[in-house]
This record gives C-alpha cells, sequence and structure tokens, in this order.
C-alpha cells in the first residue's frame, strides 16, 4: 500500500469546535497521525468550526433540541471538503451518521468515569441534605435525584472553565464532569476524584474520541486504521447498540457501560426518568464478540421493564 500523505504544503485538515477540550482532541488526534507516518504537525491544519450548541449559550440544551447540536456544522464541512477529519467526543455523536460519513475510528479510551467537583465538599456522599449542584446533563441530574432527593440540580452549562468560575461564585457547590475531559485538559486536579460507575454510571461512550471522514476518501480511511484502536471499539460497539435500540439522544437520561475482563465483556445499563423518580438498570456479561447483541438485547429487556409512558415526557 502506498499513499499520498499530506504535507505543510498539502495539509490535512482536522476539523474540530474551538473549545480547549474540543481543541486538546484535536490535537491528540494530529499528534498520533504525525507520529504514525513520521510526519511533521505542519502537515496537518486544525480548522475551528462553530456549531449551533457553541453559539446558542443561554438557554438549557434540551431546549435548543434535535439531534447532532454539536455536529451539524462540522459534519457539512467534511461533505464540502472544507476539512478531511471531524475530531468528535464519542458520548455526543448520534448513533447513525449522515450519508456519506464514516465514523468508525477510535482513539484509545480515556478515564470513563465522572468527576466529583467542589470547592466546599470533598465527596459525593458527604454533600449535606439539599446541596445545590449544577448541571446541564439529564443523566446526571436524573442519576442525582434517583439516589438523593433532596438535593437541588440547577442547570449548569459552558465548558469546563465556565463551570469552574459558576462554582466560585457560587451559582452551585458542586458539579460534575468527565474525568477524560478534565485528563486532557491537564486539569484533574481540579476533581475532588473520580466517581464510581457503581455509584453514577457514565454515559454511553464517555472518554472516548471518535474520528470521522468521508467514506469514499481512502487515503483518509488507510491513515485513520493506523491509530485506531480495536479495544475500545468492542466496548463503544457494545454500549452503542444499546444506545441505538433505545433510540436515545442528549433528550434521554441513558447511561451504560462497558467494560472487558479476562475475555468476557461486561455491560451495565440504566434508564431514567428525568425528575429522578424511576431507574431501571441491568448488569450482564457476554463473550467480548458479542457486545453489541447483548446491548440490543438489554435495552429491549429494560424498554419492556419500563413500558408504555416512562418516556412520554419526551412528547411534551
Ligand atoms: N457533553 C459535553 C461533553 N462531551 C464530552 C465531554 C467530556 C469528554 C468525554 O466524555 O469524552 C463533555 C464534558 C463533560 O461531560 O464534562
Amino acid at each position: 500500500m502506498s499513499i499520498a500523505l499530506p504535507s505543510p504544503d498539502a495539509p490535512m485538515k482536522i476539523g474540530t469546535r474551538g473549545s480547549p477540550l474540543a481543541l486538546a482532541q484535536a490535537h491528540e488526534t494530529r499528534d498520533r497521525l504525525a507520529a504514525a507516518f513520521d510526519l511533521p504537525v505542519s502537515a496537518f491544519e486544525v480548522v475551528k468550526i462553530k456549531t449551533t450548541g457553541d453559539a446558542v449559550l443561554d438557554r438549557p440544551l434540551k431546549e435548543i433540541g434535535g439531534k447532532g447540536l454539536f455536529t451539524r456544522e462540522i459534519e457539512q464541512a467534511l461533505i464540502d471538503g472544507a476539512i478531511d477529519i471531524a475530531v468528535h467526543s464519542m458520548k455526543d455523536m448520534p448513533v447513525a451518521q449522515p450519508e456519506g460519513l464514516t465514523l468508525d475510528t477510535y482513539l484509545p479510551r480515556e478515564d470513563m468515569r465522572d468527576a466529583f467537583v467542589s470547592h466546599r465538599h470533598p465527596a459525593l456522599a458527604d454533600l449535606p441534605d439539599g446541596t445545590v449542584v449544577g448541571t446541564s446533563s439529564l443523566r446526571r441530574r436524573a442519576q442525582l435525584l434517583w439516589r438523593r432527593p433532596d438535593l437541588t440540580v440547577v442547570e449548569f452549562r459552558g465548558n469546563v472553565q465556565t463551570r469552574l468560575r459558576k462554582l466560585e461564585d457560587r451559582v452551585a457547590d458542586a458539579t460534575f464532569l468527565a474525568m477524560a475531559g478534565l485528563n486532557r485538559l491537564d486539569m484533574a486536579h481540579v476533581a475532588r476524584g473520580p466517581i464510581s460507575p457503581d455509584d453514577m454510571l457514565p454515559a454511553v461512550a464517555q472518554g472516548a474520541i471518535g474520528i470521522e471522514r468521508r467514506e469514499d476518501d481512502a487515503r483518509t480511511a488507510d491513515m485513520l486504521a493506523a491509530i485506531h484502536d480495536a479495544p475500545t471499539a468492542t466496548l463503544l460497539a457494545a454500549e452503542r447498540a444499546f444506545l441505538a435500540e433505545l433510540d436515545g439522544s442528549c433528550e434521554t437520561p441513558i447511561a451504560g457501560l462497558a467494560e472487558v475482563h479476562g475475555g468476557t465483556l461486561r455491560l451495565r445499563g440504566e434508564i431514567l426518568r428525568p425528575d429522578g423518580s424511576e431507574c431501571l438498570s441491568d448488569d450482564a456479561r457476554a463473550p467480548v464478540e458479542d457486545g453489541p447483541d447483548l446491548g440490543r438485547e438489554m435495552a429491549r429487556k429494560l424498554l419492556g421493564q419500563a413500558g408504555p409512558g416512562f418516556f412520554d415526557w419526551r412528547a411534551a
């Protein structure tokens, strides 16, 4: 196989959102590609793209609505040929991609756990009755209220830096962030520590970076194959099959986590009512290659337990 590699004169264009975390993820992708092909980083150009989700900061995400809030403009740039690859947090990605695009390259998964962040309280378990916590994640809100109905949850939008400032301003006394994001920003020190998945099951695909390309772009496909992490793909195949069968989007409180130990895949899944009044969960094991089947089965089982009405609030 011989492929024409990108060069400083004809760089590969890497599309990304402009947030510090998105840029860190784009740079990690660039550095892995440069290392794999012994290219200078100047053979790559990082192109910042503003999305609807970045532009609208004054409303809760669920009100702006729609799938692909943080991805639509980036995927359009890919389709238009303005960029060659797009780097995404897999947890923000819908299960299906637009016609003509492929999303099947993953970097090695970072820490998939949520982090507890608070200036005033050392741990989630120590939060006094009635503490005000901030999150814009429907999943974290529902999980917190399920375990701790006494807590007051307030909307907390913005990037990591914005959220930390809101804690300082005492808009809330604790918040939750993905460990992966903090690690990639070299900001793990702002967390009191990771939260065990037993206490807060992470979002499907949390901590994984995915790289999207045009389906018919063979050179890019060949290059991406060199940095793809197959173990991460195994985990995400199970988790995203679970999500797909639930027809999940960012409007639905869903959690899912796959892990492989000794050749066996363990999948934990959870669906909740947004107000935390009900939580349905499952925990099952299967041979590694059966992860997607296990994900679909688990989703159907939970949907069966939920019965009609569980997701009715979505229609409102
Ligand atoms: N919804 C925003 C988002 N998308 C991905 C991450 C973190 C990185 C990751 O999970 O890979 C975050 C921020 C957060 O949850 O703290």
